[in-house]
């Protein structure tokens, strides 16, 4: 049975990438998915925001929706301090066992927890089963017609504190026309946009920052 694209790029870095350098693994899924064939990895372009956003926040809870192979995982957990962790939520199971290869290769693997599962499932249990008291910032980036619904329930389950961070990504292309109108038209988040490229392409995208006025 011929091998999926996302388990080409695995085997692409356990190749060609340094085992337990997260910079590596990330500078080497840039490279096939710029010269081999594209993936929805956030990117080295839109991932500078991503990375500058971490870096300002220094979450101690992170949450990531659509972990798809890793990239941003690992992308976001290598700026995480010690005692900080990530949850990243993937609901494709063959999605979920390339990206938790890559979040071990990377070396990661301690800061990071995989929740397989849909988002509409997990939110709900991140409070009482994972532990979680609120989330200092969430990486948006999975289905781009859940981006408004789980907002909302980020809400419902009291998951966000005043001065939460939400970073959506896609909100130009694919497009979260409803996560954006939602968003923007809450007095309760403060949003900015950073006009950016969808990755590995010359096509316009954007990313949302928008932080929960409590
Ligand atoms: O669909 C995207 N990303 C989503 C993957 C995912 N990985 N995991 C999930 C998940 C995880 C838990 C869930 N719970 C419920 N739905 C869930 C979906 N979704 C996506 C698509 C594009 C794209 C651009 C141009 C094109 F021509 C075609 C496509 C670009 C991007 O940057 C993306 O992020
Ligand atoms: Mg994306």
């Amino acid at each position: 049975m011929n091998q999926s694209k996302e388990r080409r790029i695995l085997n692409f870095v356990l190749q060609n990438a340094v085992r337990g350098d997260p910079c590596s693994v990330m500078e080497t899924i840039d490279k096939y998915c710029s010269e081999k064939e594209w993936a929805m990895n956030v990117g080295d372009v839109k991932g500078v925001i991503l990375d500058k956003t971490v870096e300002e926040i220094n979450p101690k809870v992170a949450l990531e929706l659509g972990t798809y192979c890793g990239y941003s995982a690992v992308r976001i957990a290598r700026l995480l301090k010690a005692g900080a962790c990530l949850l990243t939520v993937e609901f494709n199971p063959e999605f979920a066992a390339i990206a938790k290869q890559m979040i071990e290769f990377a070396g990661v693997q301690d800061k990071v927890k995989l929740l397989e599962g849909p988002s509409e499932v997990i939110i709900p249990q991140l409070k009482k089963k994972y532990e979680v008291d609120t989330l200092d910032f969430v990486f948006v980036d999975h289905w781009k017609d859940r981006y408004a619904p789980d907002t909302i329930l980020l809400q419902e389950c009291s998951l966000l504190r005043k001065g939460s961070v939400l970073l959506a990504d896609n909100i130009i292309f694919p497009g979260a026309p409803e996560f954006v109108k939602y968003i923007r038209n809450n007095p309760r988040f403060q949003c900015s946009t950073y006009p950016s490229y969808l990755e590995y392409m010359k096509v316009q995208d954007a990313m949302e920052k928008a932080v929960f006025l409590g």
